[in-house]
């Protein structure tokens, strides 16, 4: 048996990131960044008016004695359009937020600031001495062209795609999505539309799969379920060799019908098998035809939780991401762990945040084939391998899974 830590290492070092592909820019979210994005223009692309108000020169706005200077105004200018004149001394021109400053102005005063005969006018009065430069946005303010804006491996979210969307970028070139074939295995395991019959269980693993890859980011498939046999086994692996990563569940341990290990050899590499750890000891990490195949176990909370330990940092690498782990951090275990295995163990828990500290609380029977100790579980709480029980009140350290959202009477009572 080898580490958590070791498996990680054999398993990361055998992945690398996928080519690139050029998407729309809608379809960018959550990708990788696969080149450098360097501004082709200022942004913003010309001077323009930060307020709705006059356009005019900065020395028109001194006081004459004890009257407001009364200017000349000679047009308007909307955002979208030109000026067709400049703005000369004496004189103003209207000008709206966005708008472009006319030639000859080199200062904007705000409408609340001045004394007007209303939107036709064409005189006003300036109510407050203004510097040059105000309430101008002077072009390549945010960007100036051939500033490197994105850094190659940026992950996008939705700042950088408005970033993106600004540059004028309408395609993007990203890290492919990892296509994910994902296999059940097993003569017990029918679909989830079928009745139950004697010693048969639904199909669970494959849907929680699908749906935790999706989550991930990529694109899952579910291949069906193979029988436990090699010839159901190698049909299943053949069509399974053209994706960019397999996930098996069931079949890795030391049953007489555990064949998954067996076809993983004799199609490919096994890498290794059986981590310190629970659940999911079986895991099982090698390829067929060059392909990575994380082999999870059959017990459907070893697979979920095997499958966030080590095929999602898999996935993450894969598309391009730098990071791959989920964070962690240090719990108050409110209701202490009793049973203690020799393996390191995960145990599932609701993390929330309460007066300045995380606090976990465990989610019950922690039985690998206790789909719900899942429920209400956004962590795992990591107790090392060996030692005494973990009594109430003790700190561990726990992996996020999700962070806790708060209620709208939790977030206004805090703030
Ligand atoms: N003698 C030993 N027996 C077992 C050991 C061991 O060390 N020595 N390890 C146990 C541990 S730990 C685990 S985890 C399981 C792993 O078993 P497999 O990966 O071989 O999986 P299966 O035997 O195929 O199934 C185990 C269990 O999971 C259910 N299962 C399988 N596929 C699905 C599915 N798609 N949806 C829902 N449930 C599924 C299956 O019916 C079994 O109950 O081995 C222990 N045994
Ligand atoms: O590793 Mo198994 O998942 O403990 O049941
Ligand atoms: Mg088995």
């Amino acid at each position: 048996m080898i580490s958590v830590e070791e498996a990680l290492s054999r398993i990361l070092a055998e992945i690398k990131a996928l080519p690139t592909v050029r998407v729309p820019l809608a379809e960018a979210a959550g990708r990788v960044l696969a080149e450098e994005v360097v501004a082709q223009e200022d942004i913003p692309p010309f001077d323009n008016s930060a307020m709705d108000g006059f356009a005019l020169l900065s020395t028109d706005s001194k006081p004459q004695g004890d009257q407001p200077p009364h200017l000349r105004v000679t047009g308007a200018v909307a955002a979208g359009y030109v000026a067709d004149h400049a703005v000369e001394a004496g004189t103003a021109m209207r000008i709206m937020t966005g708008a472009p400053v006319p030639p000859g102005a080199d200062t904007v005063i705000q409408v609340e600031l001045t004394r007007h005969g209303g939107p036709e006018s064409d005189w006003v009065e300036i109510l407050q001495e203004v510097k040059p430069g105000n309430n101008i946005r002077p072009a390549g303010e945010d960007m100036r062209c051939g500033q490197k804006i994105l850094p190659r491996g940026t992950e996008l979210g939705a700042w950088e795609i408005g970033i993106l969307a600004t540059l004028g970028w309408a395609t993007v070139p990203v890290v492919r999505q990892a296509r994910v074939a994902i296999l059940g295995t097993g003569d017990e395991i029918i679909e989830i539309d079928q009745p139950l019959a004697p010693g048969k269980i639904r199909n669970s693993n494959s849907y929680l799969l699908e749906a935790t890859v999706r989550r991930a980011g990529a694109l899952p498939e579910r291949l069906g379920v193979a029988r436990d046999t090699v010839e159901s086994l190698r049909e299943k692996f053949a069509q399974a060799m053209t994706y960019d990563l397999i996930l098996t569940s069931g079949g890795v341990s030391v049953g007489d019908f555990d064949l998954v290990k067996d076809i993983m050899a004799e199609q490919g590499q096994v890498n290794f098998w059986r981590i310190n750890m629970r659940p999911g000891k079986p895991v099982a990490f090698g390829h067929i035809g060059g392909v990575p195949l994380v082999g999870l176990p059959g017990n459907p909370v070893s697979s979920a939780v095997t499958f966030e330990l080590f095929a999602r940092p898999v996935i993450r690498k894969l598309q391009g991401h730098a990071a791959v782990f989920k964070p962690q951090v240090e719990v108050v275990v409110e209701d202490g762990i009793q049973e203690r295995a020799q393996r390191r163990h995960y145990v599932r828990a609701h993390v929330r945040w309460q007066n300045g500290k995380f606090v976990a609380r465990t989610t019950g029977n922690q039985g690998s084939h206790m789909l719900t100790s899942l429920l209400q579980a956004n962590a795992l709480v990591i107790v090392p391998e060996g030692g005494p029980e973990v009594p109430p009140g003790t700190m561990l350290k726990a992996i996020m899974l999700d962070w806790p959202e708060d209620t709208q009477e939790e977030a206004l009572a805090s703030s």
